[in-house]
């Protein structure tokens, strides 16, 4: 990939652009399948071939940094001065992306804001949060954007989490939603699954989609929420059929009566993974299938060894951010027959 800002030094994010895009996937599955080797219940797992993203114009969200000045606007990253850096035309940002900045400059220009200066710590405007839409709509009034995520339109309202790369995500949903709805080792189809760190509900509403007919969301996040139940609405689901709760997904979980524990749980933790609490609740009480979708392979495999009820089956690595260390894997769990 050319980038004239990575040439002239100004920009490092992308740091192995240098290494062809084979070789980073190859690295990055060999870093996932590092992390499983060392739990005993992983051994023997399926990997199925690296979900692949395109190498440029991947990045359908994005948070720049405003910088520089009143009249002379930047929008990128922070330099190692900690000043903000201008990157037009970034070829991993979507174009769309790329064609609101000059019109975002503009509209700071015509506000007269001042750009967040981190060293004075003085300034008005700090970052802008920027994602791709179904439709483009730049500065609109509407409180929720449609996103386009796997097979449905999705709700965004702001301050909920979003994944940065859509076309990927969209396969992770579509994938999860198909080990969901496998059959049961009775040959029934599932009937309940339940989606912990739902976000604004990708996998929970892939999964109803996918012909599951009762799935639960659970999120800390009351806006991320408010979006999944939108979502829910626009796509038909009844509030039996999808329901989402704004709750911590732990002290949710450890509420629920076991005998009510889904036929599948899917759980997408942020970097630090489950936790202890969770991981335990689940090894004691989940039903027979556990999706596990992770940005964070070392607390993936710590979290599996503290569930060794369950068998690692089938993995999968979802490059999410080509050229960075990010690593995204799924993985199907099984519980094993006691
Ligand atoms: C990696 S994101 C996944 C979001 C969603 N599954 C998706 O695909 O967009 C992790 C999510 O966990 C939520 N979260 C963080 N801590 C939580 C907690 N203690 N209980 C429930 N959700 C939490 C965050 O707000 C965030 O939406």
């Amino acid at each position: 990939m050319q980038c004239e800002h990575w040439d002239r030094g100004a920009c490092r994010s992308c740091r192995y652009l240098d290494v062809p895009y084979g070789e980073q996937v190859a690295a990055k599955s060999e870093t996932a399948a590092e992390a499983l080797a060392l739990v005993p219940t992983a051994a023997g797992v399926h990997w199925l071939s690296p979900r692949r993203s395109a190498p440029t114009a991947f990045r359908t969200s994005a948070k720049l940094v405003v910088g520089g000045t009143r009249r002379r606007p930047t929008l990128g990253i922070l330099g190692p001065d900690r000043r903000g850096v201008d990157l037009p035309g970034c070829p991993i940002q979507h174009p769309a992306i790329n064609r609101a900045t000059p019109a975002l400059k503009r509209f700071i220009r015509s506000l007269d804001l001042i750009p967040y200066d981190v060293p004075t710590k003085n300034g008005e405007l700090k970052y802008i949060l920027l994602t791709v839409g179904a439709d483009e709509i730049i500065l609109s009034k509407r409180r929720m954007l449609p996103i386009r995520a796997g097979d449905l339109d999705l709700a965004l309202g702001p301050g909920s989490f979003i994944q940065t790369n859509a076309a990927v995500a969209g396969d992770l949903y579509r994938q999860a939603a198909d080990w969901a709805a496998l059959p049961l080792a009775s040959g029934d189809a599932p009937q309940t699954l339940w989606d912990l760190y739902c976000g604004i509900g990708g996998f929970a509403l892939h999964a109803a989609n996918a012909g599951i007919p009762r799935v639960t969301g659970v999120e800390v996040s009351e806006r991320a929420i408010a979006s999944a139940i939108r979502s829910a609405s626009q796509a038909g689901l009844s509030r039996t059929a999808a329901r989402f709760i704004a709750a911590d997904a732990t002290a949710w979980a450890a509420q629920q009566d076991p005998a009510t524990a889904p036929d599948v749980l899917i759980v997408n933790p942020p970097r630090r993974g489950i936790g202890d609490a969770l991981a335990q609740w689940v090894n004691e009480h989940a039903g027979e299938r556990v999706i596990y979708s992770s940005c964070n392979p070392t607390s993936l495999a710590r979290d599996l060894e503290a569930m060794p009820a369950y068998r690692c089956v089938e993995a999968r690595l979802f490059d999410m951010f080509p050229h960075t260390d990010h690593v995204e894997v799924a993985v199907l769990l099984r519980r094993t027959p006691s």
